[in-house]
Order: structure tokens, then C-alpha cells, then sequence
């Protein structure tokens, strides 16, 4: 379980990951907050814009309907002074048609509804009945009205406007009328039509049953469509926008708008799809950019990441290494620059002072024997090895302090042990700096004299043997030690052999009378 929570990934990629992170997640972010507010601003300003449109071509339809009641209401009032006279209606009704260019067709209709003049003529009504239920409203009505469109006898779909005529003393005398013809030329549809086409942006007119007046697509006139609005909303407001989806199953603005006098509705479209294309580019845009911006800041990061983990990343390289020589200077030597980063490395320096302190203190206790203060076996093993890496030819002196058991009977253990003592200062005395001296347990000692030629050897065994034996030690007073020589030379193996040489010697030496120096291989020689 522990195996598995070992981490894996240090600081320095992990510091770099959370920076790389935050930004792509800054950088999403941001994008989906200017995506989000331009969405929401490009279709406020379309249903706005559609909104407006509408309003003006709906204010523009109720002038020209206004216009349109004027110019019949000013004719009416010339044919009412003398409506007997045919030439005078066909004349008015050839002016309206012609010069106001407002009518596709113009009639006169008396009260019983009788066709008394037409324009053009070529529609030769002239004189027959009008069954229309336009003319029929307009006949009951007596007053200025815009009919309801509908298909007339000769298959258009028309618009019906008819002011009443009165003669002077105030007799109905029947209507002059106007049609606008809405599937053809005609000034309503020159008025839409010239208008808008661009940006997608689309129009049309319904009439208070939702029946199409106008539509782009021409073979739309004529039907009847789903109502944009209720009539509730219709009449609290004038004019609106709105976001549809049914219309051709494609989500729409619209704006809208009414024409009072008509009760008709203008509404401009405009595809949703088309009015947030910008948006694609906008956002390319906004992520062109910010490209060399988030690179910039990437790099600041990943830097700036870099140098906030160097120091802890180095430092926990360091911490794996504790224990080799130098390490406490490679981490003196990490820039630290930030307060925590100081504090560790602080802390590992003292850390490993006192490990090291620790360790050194244990290896030479381990190495040394508590009696002597001398290399115990285990130190002169160390010795050993160093020697054998470096491949150095040296001599082994074995030693042994003789009649050692007597001492310790007559004077007793302590006393032994002080003789233990003042034999290794001896030794100590009369090796070189580069002998090492080591007790080998008991009253037995090694000496290692490395570099030594056998008679260098020998001077330096027989001086250890004479100093010893000369020096006169507390309550024991002479003591004499006995020694066997050996040497060991690079390409001679195993060190064990050597040793047992230097052993063989002495129990030679101590067999020929104590005393005495034996070098392996050489018979011992009586003492001088
Ligand atoms: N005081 C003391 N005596 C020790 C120590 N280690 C060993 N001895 C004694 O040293 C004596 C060694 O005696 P032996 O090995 O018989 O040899 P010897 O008396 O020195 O005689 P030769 O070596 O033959 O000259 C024994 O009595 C041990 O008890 C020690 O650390 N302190």
C-alpha cells in the first residue's frame, strides 16, 4: 500500500502541470465569458435592429395607407359635386391610377353597386354589379375603410381601400375605391421588397387572420401561417422581438410590428445561425491574439515554476545522499532564495553535521579497542582493504607479550591491563607515522608497516622488541615481548597466508626463548 502511494512526479512538473493548467482553464474560461456576452449582445442588437426595421416599414405601410385614404377621399369629394358626370369619374379615376401610381386599379362604384367608372378600363367592369364582400362592406360601412385582402374575380390577391362619396346635400352616393394588387407590381410591394434582402435578414406581411400579403418567397402570399404573436400582445404592445423555432424549423429573430389602420403585422427575420456566424471568427480572433500572450505567460510560469521547486527539488536530491562525504557543501551550495526553501536547507545541513558527527563517532568506536585506544581487528580490516586497493607491499609484525599470564597472577588483572596499556604506547612510539598498530585481542598485538622492505622490517620489529623490553613498568619492572615477521608483496593473493607466516614466526620466536624477533621462513636465531 505504501509502494503504491510513493510519489512519482516531483515538484518542478507538478508546479509546471498546475501552472499550464490554470492558464488553459483561464484561457477557456475566458473565451466562454466573450462567447457567452457577444452571443447574448449580437442577438440583442438583431431583434433590436429587426424590431426597428419593422416598426419603420409598418409606420411606412400605415402613411401609405393614410396617403392612399386622402388621395380617394380628395376625389371623392370632386365626384361628389357632380356624380352623374361619367367623364369627370373616369377621368378622376384614370388620375388616381396613374398620376399617384398608389393603385393597381381604381373604380367608382354607385350605392347599389354598379361599377360607374374604372381604371383601367381594360378590366371592363364598367357598368356590372360588384359582388365582393369588400364592396359589400364598403356599401354598409359608409365610411373610409381598408377591406380585408382577398382573391379577386380575375385570380389576385387584393387589397381593398374605398373611401364613401357624398353628394353636397349629403346623400351616400356610393364609393370610390383603390386596389392593391399584392401578388404583383404593386407600390405596397415595391415599398417592402426594395428594402431588405441583405444579411439574410427576410420580411413579411400578414393580415389580422395571418393570411401572407408579402413574403420574400413569392408563392407564400396567399397562405396562411402560424400566428407570430397573440393577439393578447399584440394589442399591449405596437411592436416587439422575439427568438421563434418553429419557423421552418430553424431558430429565428424576429422583430414585429403593426399597420393600425390595416390591422396588418410586419415582421423581420433573421436566421439565428446567420447572426451568430461573427461569433466563429470573433472567437478565433480573441484566441489568435491571446496566443502569444498565454505563450508568454506560459513560459513566465513554467520559469517562475522552475525556480520556486529548484531549490526543494535539489535539496530532495541531496536528502537520498546524506550519508556521502561533500554532501553538506552541494547543499550549502543550493540557492535557496525563499524563506521555507532556507529553512530545509538549514536543516539538513545541521541534520547531517550531527548524523555525520554521529556516524564518526560510531566507526571509531567500532574500530577501536575501549582499552589501548589502538585499531581493534575490525579497524585493521579497514586498513587492510585501503591497502589492498592501492596495492602497497607491506609487513605484518605479530606480536605477543611473553609470560603474560604471570603478570596477571602476581599483580593481578588490573595491573595486567596497565601493562596491556604501556605496551601499546610503546608500539605506538616506535612505529613510523605510516605504521598502523592495532591490538589483536589478549596481550597479542599486529603491526602493519606498509611500504617496508624485510630489513626495514626487521630494524623496526627489533627497535619495537628492545623499547619494550628496556622500559621498566610500575610494580612489574622488565617486560619482554616476542615477535614473528611476514610480508606481503602485490600479485601474492590473499592476504590470509601472510598472517599465519607472521603467527608461525612468532610461535617460533616464542619456542627459541622469547624475547626475540623471527622473520617467516628464516630459523630463529638465538638472542644477542
Ligand atoms: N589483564 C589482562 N589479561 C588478559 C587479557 N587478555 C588475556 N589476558 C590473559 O593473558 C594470559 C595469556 O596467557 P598465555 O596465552 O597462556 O601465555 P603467556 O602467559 O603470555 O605466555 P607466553 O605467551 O607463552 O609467553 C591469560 O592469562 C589471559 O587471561 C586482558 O585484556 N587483560
Amino acid at each position: 500500500m505504501i509502494g503504491r502511494l510513493r510519489p512519482r512526479t516531483d515538484l518542478r512538473t507538478l508546479i509546471t502541470l498546475l501552472a499550464v493548467a490554470s492558464i488553459v482553464i483561464t484561457l477557456a474560461n475566458a473565451l466562454y465569458a466573450t462567447w457567452r456576452v457577444q452571443r447574448a449582445e449580437l442577438i440583442e442588437n438583431t431583434l433590436e435592429n429587426n424590431r426597428v426595421y419593422a416598426a419603420k416599414l409598418a409606420s411606412t405601410t400605415e402613411l401609405f395607407f393614410q396617403l392612399a385614404q386622402s388621395q380617394l377621399r380628395f376625389s371623392a369629394n370632386t365626384i361628389g359635386k357632380d356624380f352623374d358626370d361619367d367623364a369627370l369619374l373616369q377621368s378622376e379615376v384614370d388620375r388616381l391610377r396613374e398620376q399617384t401610381s398608389s393603385f393597381n386599379s381604381v373604380a367608382v362604384i354607385d350605392a347599389n353597386g354598379f361599377v360607374r367608372a374604372i381604371s383601367p378600363e381594360s378590366l371592363t367592369l364598367k357598368g356590372m354589379h360588384l359582388d365582393s364582400d369588400s364592396s359589400h362592406a364598403a356599401l354598409t360601412a359608409r365610411a373610409p375603410m381598408i377591406g380585408k385582402p382577398s382573391i379577386s374575380a380575375a385570380n389576385n390577391l387584393i387589397v381593398f381601400i374605398s373611401t364613401p362619396i357624398w353628394s353636397r346635400d349629403g346623400r351616400y352616393l356610393g364609393y370610390v375605391g383603390g386596389t392593391l394588387y399584392l401578388k404583383k407590381k404593386s407600390i405596397l410591394n415595391s415599398l417592402l421588397g426594395e428594402q431588405y434582402y441583405r444579411d439574410d435578414t427576410s420580411l413579411y406581411v400578414v393580415d389580422s387572420d395571418n393570411q401572407v400579403l408579402y413574403h420574400q418567397n413569392g408563392k407564400r402570399v396567399g397562405q396562411t401561417i402560424a400566428p407570430l404573436v397573440d393577439d393578447k400582445t399584440l394589442d399591449a404592445n405596437k411592436n416587439g422581438a422575439l427568438e421563434i423555432d418553429h419557423l421552418d424549423n430553424a431558430s429565428m429573430l424576429a422583430g414585429y410590428a403593426t399597420v393600425p389602420t390595416a390591422g396588418w403585422l410586419v415582421v423581420a427575420l433573421k436566421p439565428t445561425l446567420t447572426t451568430l456566424q461573427p461569433l466563429t471568427g470573433l472567437l478565433f480572433n480573441v484566441l489568435r491574439h491571446s496566443v502569444p500572450f498565454v505563450l508568454l505567460t506560459l513560459l513566465a510560469s513554467m520559469v517562475l515554476a522552475r525556480l520556486i521547486a529548484s531549490p526543494l527539488w535539489q535539496l530532495a536530491r541531496r536528502a537520498g545522499q546524506m550519508e556521502e562525504p561533500g554532501v553538506s557543501e552541494e547543499i550549502g551550495a543550493i540557492r535557496s532564495w525563499y524563506f521555507e526553501a532556507a529553512q530545509i536547507k538549514r536543516a539538513m545541513r545541521t541534520g547531517i553535521l550531527s548524523m555525520q558527527d554521529k556516524i564518526g563517532r560510531l566507526r571509531s568506536e567500532v574500530q577501536s579497542d575501549p582499552l589501548t585506544g589502538l585499531l581493534n581487528r575490525r579497524g585493521l580490516s579497514s586498513v587492510l582493504d585501503y591497502l589492498l586497493a592501492t596495492q602497497q607491499p607491506f609487513a605484518i609484525l605479530a606480536m605477543d607479550i611473553d609470560h603474560f599470564k604471570r603478570i596477571n597472577d602476581n599483580w593481578g588483572h588490573d595491573v595486567g591491563d596497565r601493562v596491556i596499556q604501556q605496551v601499546a604506547i610503546e608500539l605506538n612510539n616506535a612505529s613510523r607515522q605510516t605504521d598502523v598498530v592495532c591490538r589483536n585481542g589478549g596481550e597479542e598485538f599486529l603491526m602493519i608497516l606498509p611500504g617496508a622492505q624485510p630489513e626495514i622490517a626487521r630494524t623496526i620489529a627489533e627497535r619495537v622488541r628492545q623499547s619494550i623490553f628496556q622500559s621498566s613498568i610500575e610494580q612489574v619492572g622488565q617486560i619482554s615481548i616476542s615477535i614473528g615477521v611476514s610480508f606481503w608483496q602485490p600479485g601474492d593473493g590473499p592476504f590470509g597466508p601472510f598472517f599465519k607466516q607472521a603467527d608461525d614466526a612468532l610461535y617460533q620466536a616464542k619456542h627459541a626463548g622469547r624475547n626475540r624477533v623471527v622473520i617467516a621462513g628464516t630459523v630463529a636465531e638465538p638472542l644477542l
